[in-house]
């Protein structure tokens, strides 16, 4: 895969969504579906990790999942199509009607891509479970595969989830298949916030790439999420960084910045494998 020699710029909205366990899937789907609404005019919009179903509320998965064309997904590509942007919807508890997979679970944290036309343009299966012994581990399988898409500017976004981030071999294997952005939807928690806040720069510096990071704000199944959704630069400069609370963060992204970065300073060239 070749990105372009000098990428354009890309207008980026990451939706950090706070969330309770008052709000039924398909209430807060309609909410998500409106702040989706209201990005016209970026070329990319982000939404966080397993935000339908609750990221902590491993209880109510099993009932909650749905197939890539169930519910949220279709909710989410008429609302990308309405707003014509491509549409990052972050991750749903996936149970496709015909496959169990190898450990026989039949659950994934899968996220969903959208494009403008309203299109399901690519999937990603989280391939790092959460959760030690419970959790991930104990619900859902993994995922195996690599995703990486062409953004509108021409560059080549890789797709990782959440806890994938503690994995840089991951992020190593996207950028040599091309990538020169990460985009990670997230449900990670404040206790471990400043964790996620040095790790997406890490992952920004040493494989100098775009991170695109959106997290989950709120507290729901009893644990407190972190929000500090960010942009972060190749060079781990910190381009926009949300709050802790519900917020849309906006981001107006300069063309070129990865080319330039790997090109003035090429550190990626010096790599002995
Ligand atoms: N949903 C997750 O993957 C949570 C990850 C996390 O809390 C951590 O890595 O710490």
């Amino acid at each position: 895969m070749t990105s372009p020699t000098t990428s354009a710029g890309l207008r980026v909205a990451l939706i950090q969504l706070a969330y309770d366990d008052s709000e039924t899937v398909p209430e807060r789907t309609a909410r998500v579906v409106d702040l989706v609404r209201a990005q016209r005019g970026h070329d990319l919009v982000v939404l966080p990790e397993l935000w339908p179903m609750g990221g902590f509320d491993y209880r109510a998965w099993p009932d909650k999942a749905e197939a890539t064309d169930g519910p949220v997904v279709k909710a989410l590509a008429e609302a990308a199509q309405d707003a014509g942007v491509l549409l990052h919807g972050g991750s749903i508890v996936e149970r496709p009607a015909d496959e169990l997979g190898p450990e026989g679970k039949g659950l994934w944290n899968t996220s969903v891509v959208l494009s403008a036309d309203g299109a399901l343009a690519s999937t990603y299966r989280k391939i790092h479970r959460f959760g030690f012994a419970g959790g991930e581990p104990l619900l859902m399988e993994a995922g195996a595969d690599l995703v990486l898409i062409e953004l509108p500017n021409g560059s080549h976004a890789a797709l990782s989830t959440c806890y994938d981030l503690r994995f840089p071999e991951l992020y190593r294997a996207q950028i040599d298949q091309g990538a020169t952005v990460f985009l990670i939807p997230a449900a990670w928690p404040m206790a471990r916030i400043e964790h996620w806040r040095l790790l997406l720069r890490a992952r920004a510096i040493e494989d100098q790439a775009l991170v695109i990071a959106c997290n989950t704000a709120g507290t729901h199944a009893g644990t407190e999420m972190g929000g500090r959704s960010a942009v972060i630069a190749p060079s781990g400069e910190v381009l926009a960084e949300a709050g802790t609370g519900e917020e849309v963060l906006s981001v107006q992204i300069p063309a070129g910045l990865v080319e330039s970065a790997r090109e003035s300073f090429p550190v990626l060239s010096d790599r002995r494998l």
